[in-house]
């Protein structure tokens, strides 16, 4: 049977980068989604945002929900300082098995863990779970329908403190209008918007960038 998007972006990974360098794991996926199969990485254009918001909070504890390649993983945990950890979740087990592989290719395993399952399942159980109190960085990147509920599970679950970042994906494209409006009008975050586009295209996207007050 043919194989999948996932599995010929990995098929690619193995051919074009050295195990153990993140940065070449990055680059080869951005070539084979430039100039083969788009897919929805968050890119490079985006990636460079996420980057500069990773290293000037220089995190401990990292969110992301939505791993599907392992692609912003990757970008985030080359970036974290020793002892800080990444939980990463996706809802699709076949997405799973190859963000595993991405990831044991960058080198970057051991600040990572991958977690299967839904978001609404598994925020209520960060703590008792992964024994973590509150996160200081969580990365939106799953269903858009899921920032803004999810977003309100985490400050009810006591998982965001004065200062932690949410920075949310395609805020354009596909687009959260619901999340933005809240993010922006509540008078619990300071919000704003980095203009980019959508990954290896054209059109228009961004990332919000929310810190939360308490
Ligand atoms: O859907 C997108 N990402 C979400 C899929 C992950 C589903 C999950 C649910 C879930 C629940 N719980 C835990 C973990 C998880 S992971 C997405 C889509 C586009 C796009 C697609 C077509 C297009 F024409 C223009 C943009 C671009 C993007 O950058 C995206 O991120
Ligand atoms: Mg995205």
């Amino acid at each position: 049977t043919r194989s999948t998007r996932p599995q010929r972006l990995l098929k690619a990974v193995k051919q074009h980068a050295t195990r153990g360098d993140p940065q070449s794991v990055i680059s080869a996926i951005d070539h084979f989604c430039r100039h083969r199969e788009w897919a929805m990485n968050v890119g490079d254009e985006k990636g460079c945002i996420l980057d500069s918001v990773v290293s000037e909070l220089n995190p401990e504890k990292v969110l992301e929900l939505g791993t599907y390649c392992g692609y912003s993983t990757v970008r985030i945990a080359r970036l974290l300082p020793p002892g800080a950890r990444l939980i990463t979740l996706e809802f699709n087990p076949d997405y799973a098995v190859i963000a595993r592989q991405v990831i044991a290719w960058a080198g970057i395993e051991d600040k990572v863990q991958l977690v299967e399952g839904a978001s609404e399942d598994w925020i209520p159980r960060m703590k008792e779970h992964f024994g973590i109190e509150t996160f200081d960085l969580v990365f939106l990147d799953h269903w858009k329908d899921h920032y803004l509920p999810d977003t309100k599970l985490m400050e009810g679950c006591g998982l965001l403190r004065k200062g932690t970042v949410l920075l949310a994906d395609n805020v354009i494209c596909p687009g959260v209008p619901d999340y933005l409006e809240y993010v922006r009008n509540s008078r619990s975050y300071k919000s704003c918007y980095f203009k980019s586009h959508l990954e290896y295209t054209r059109a228009e996207d961004g990332l919000e960038k929310s810190v939360f007050l308490g």
